[in-house]
């Protein structure tokens, strides 16, 4: 709590270091995890609790012992003497006599009354201050619930579901790279298939790092939005170049151009040489697609792109064998229409990061692809030079609050504005970088209007080379992502982080 406080940690990077150091296990961990986890996604409504309780504005150190001692209260199932008098004795400890007594007095308040009890006493009305009353019902800052509200234009009802999805914790969902992996292996390690993803995995519990293709970073930890805006990107059948690509005669290439630490770069990487090869699987919700066999599988050779080598498929392990993937037919192009095809395999991608460090971790991620470490505002490659564009840009990460718990008190709105002229500065390079009848995939884990539909809407109203698709065509499988043409998953509809998706082709 202190860390988070003081030096802006992550308490998910953070805590799980703690546990290692102080050999916590099993409940212990459980518990340790909890308390910070808890009390942190509660700030809100624990903060208001104590401002009432206490006459005096407590220093910090004493501010994060009450927090703690009000979660252990009021939503745990400590008893009401040991979590005052553990608290008690930390602020003894940390702080000396007098704080403790001074926590004593506030902590007894507390304990006079349950959560229900407290709520609305200390929230605002719901008829005559919604967003205020949902802000210290669920623990969000006021302008989070109203940019919540604005995205999701449904009332108070589903916002309040939304906010509640936030403050569960959620499940570890697990990819499958394709070629590299499968999703029976995970399976086999004791995970449940996910809802929509064939490439996904739930996984109850256990520590993922144990399963081997995942120490192997032929599967990894991710979350299934994340991996159905990837493979959407995938489906759209692409229109003809207009003229052949510089650099390339067959065989797509791709961009991840924001790719760092490499979740979305790992599967594309996968999809790009082997293919979707779980399309139309009959284990899955997707209906009518034929598993493409490694014979459809088109393209191969290396590719020199804006003066940097990208690296051959010869060499490269797992899966299909790669003599098989480079040869057979062309890669499917030109249907323009809007049905989803399953890639075929035999494309390769360029990722690049701004941050080194970060270009590093794709790098450990993906197993074909080239890796640079490069600004998309200045690109490092030719124009024209790609079919398929990620941009999954820069955000607040609103809609991962799950997964970060102190994350929704680090933000402001004034974030929001500065992010959103770098988003359209890379939106714009994006389509810059995709040849015509090609396509981008602008991808945000924020759900709030001003770096979703805003950003593509002035970005594509200056520009009359783009047309905007409908993302929800290419998500067959997915029901409930909005009234399009973009599509946004929600936690508490999907199960997923609040991801937006918009595909944008670049007309021929
Ligand atoms: C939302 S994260 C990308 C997450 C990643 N696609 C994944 O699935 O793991 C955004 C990334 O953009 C990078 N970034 C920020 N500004 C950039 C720029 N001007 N050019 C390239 N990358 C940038 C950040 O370093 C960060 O790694």
């Amino acid at each position: 709590m202190r860390a988070v406080d003081e030096r802006d940690a992550y308490a998910n990077l953070l805590t799980p270091r703690l546990l290692r150091e102080r050999g916590l296990k099993g409940r212990d961990a459980a518990l340790a995890t909890e308390l910070a986890y808890g009390t942190l996604r509660g700030l809100g409504t624990y903060d208001a609790i104590i401002a009432i309780c206490s006459d005096r504005a407590p220093d910090p150190a004493v501010h994060d012992a009450l927090r703690l001692g009000a979660h252990q209260l009021l939503r745990m199932r400590v008893p009401p003497h040991a979590a005052v008098g553990t608290t008690v004795d930390l602020v003894r400890q940390r702080v000396g006599p007098g704080a403790a007594k001074f926590a004593n007095a506030v902590l007894r308040k507390i304990a006079s009354r349950t959560l229900d009890e407290w709520l609305p006493i200390v929230a605002p009305d719901l008829a005559d201050d919604p967003s205020g009353h949902l802000a210290v019902v669920h623990s969000h800052p006021r302008w989070v619930v109203s940019a919540f509200r604005d995205a999701l234009g449904s009332g108070i009802e589903e916002t309040a579901e939304l906010l509640a999805a936030d403050n569960a914790r959620p499940l570890v969902t697990l990819v499958a790279r394709p070629g590299r992996s499968s999703r029976r292996e995970l399976l086999d390690a004791g995970a449940e298939p996910t809802r929509y993803s064939p490439y996904g995995a739930y996984l109850a519990e256990g520590d993922p790092g144990q399963i081997a293709a995942i120490a192997e970073t032929r599967a990894a930890v991710q979350d299934e939005a994340s991996q159905l805006v990837a493979l959407a990107l995938t489906r759209v059948p692409l229109g003809p170049p207009a003229s052949p690509r510089p650099g390339s005669a067959e065989g797509e290439l791709w961009l991840d151009m924001c790719a760092g630490p490499g979740g979305k770069a790992g599967l594309l990487d996968a999809v790009a040489v082997y293919g979707d090869t779980a399309y139309g699987d009959g284990d899955t919700a997707y209906g009518g697609q034929a598993v493409p066999s490694a014979e459809d599988a088109g393209g191969g050779g290396s590719v020199s792109e804006g003066g940097r080598s990208v690296p051959s498929h010869e060499g490269a392990e797992g899966g299909r064998p790669l003599s098989q993937v480079a040869e057979g037919g062309p890669v499917r192009e030109g249907a323009g229409g809007g049905r989803p095809v399953a890639f075929p395999g035999g494309a390769r991608l360029l990722a690049a990061d701004v941050q080194q460090h970060r270009a590093r971790l794709v790098a450990q991620t993906t197993a074909h692809a080239g890796v640079i470490t490069a600004d998309g505002t200045r690109p490092a490659w030719r124009p024209g030079a790609f079919d398929r564009v990620m941009l999954d840009a820069p955000c607040t990460g609103l809609g991962a609050l799950r997964r970060r718990p102190e994350a929704r008190w680090r933000r402001d709105p004034a974030s929001v504005a500065e992010l959103g002229r770098l988003q359209r500065s890379l939106l714009n390079t994006a389509l810059d970088a995709t040849r015509p009848g090609g396509v981008v995939a602008y991808v945000t884990c924020s759900p709030h209007l001003a770096e979703t539909r805003v950003v593509v809407g002035d970005v594509i109203a200056r520009r009359d080379d783009v047309e905007q698709l409908d993302a929800r065509d290419y998500l067959p499988e997915v029901d409930g992502l909005g009234d399009g043409p973009h599509a946004q998953f929600w936690p508490h509809r999907h199960g997923t982080d609040a991801m937006f998706l918009a595909l944008l082709r670049k007309r021929a």
